[in-house]
């Protein structure tokens, strides 16, 4: 029987990275996946934006919608101020399984919460499952189409509050139409477009940052 591609990353990730370094686990996975074989991580480029709004918005409270094999996770991890924590959010019991461990050898685990399951179920919960009043920050990287239902959640749900920020990935490719008519059409967002490209190749993508204005 074959390995899956989250599986044969955290093979690669258990050989060649240093455990305990979350650099070396990023640089090691973008390694594989540009020269390897491709997979749907953020990635070198568009994750060099994800890192200067991370580090600008310093959040104690960050949510990430989409694990994958937890790479962004570990990549925002590696630059949260002590006592944060980053709640990531995967539906795919396969990728959680691997992006735990991904976390685990990255030394991360300390500041990353990961919770399996659809994230429009798990929303309404958040506030009293983990204690929270809103999140500073919020990376949206999962299921294009979940992207505009799951803001409107988060809204209602009082997830988000006076200068909250959302940062969304593949606003381009594969796209999300709505969200971004959302968000830039609404009076309550501040929004701007990072143009950059798809993961490990020259198409075009791009990150959108929203600012919630209440
Ligand atoms: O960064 C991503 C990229 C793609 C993607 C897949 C196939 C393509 F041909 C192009 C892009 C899918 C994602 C799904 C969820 C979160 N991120 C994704
Ligand atoms: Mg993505």
């Amino acid at each position: 029987y074959g390995s899956t591609r989250p599986e044969r990353i955290l093979a690669e990730v258990k050989s060649k990275a240093t455990r305990g370094d979350a650099r070396s686990v990023v640089d090691t996975i973008d390694q594989y996946c540009r020269h390897q074989e491709w997979a749907m991580n953020v990635g070198d480029e568009k994750g060099t934006i994800l890192d200067s709004i991370v580090c600008e918005v310093k959040p104690r409270a960050m949510l990430e919608l989409g694990t994958y094999c937890g790479y962004s996770a570990v990549r925002i991890a590696s630059l949260l101020p002590p006592n944060s924590r980053l709640i990531t959010m995967e539906f795919n019991p396969v990728f959680a399984a691997i992006a735990r461990q991904v976390i685990a050898w990255a030394g991360v685990e300390d500041k990353v919460v990961l919770i399996e399951g659809p994230s429009g179920d798990w929303i309404p919960k958040m506030k009293k499952e983990f204690g929270l009043t809103s999140f500073d920050l919020v990376f949206l990287d999962h299921w294009k189409d979940c992207y505009l239902p799951d803001t409107k959640l988060m809204e209602e749900c009082g997830l988000l509050r006076t200068g909250s920020i959302l940062v969304a990935d593949n606003v381009i490719c594969p796209g999300a139409p709505d969200y971004l008519e959302y968000v830039r059409g609404s009076p309550r967002y501040e929004s701007k477009y990072f143009r950059s490209h798809l993961e490990y190749t020259r198409v075009e993508d791009g990150i959108e940052k929203s600012v919630f204005l209440g």
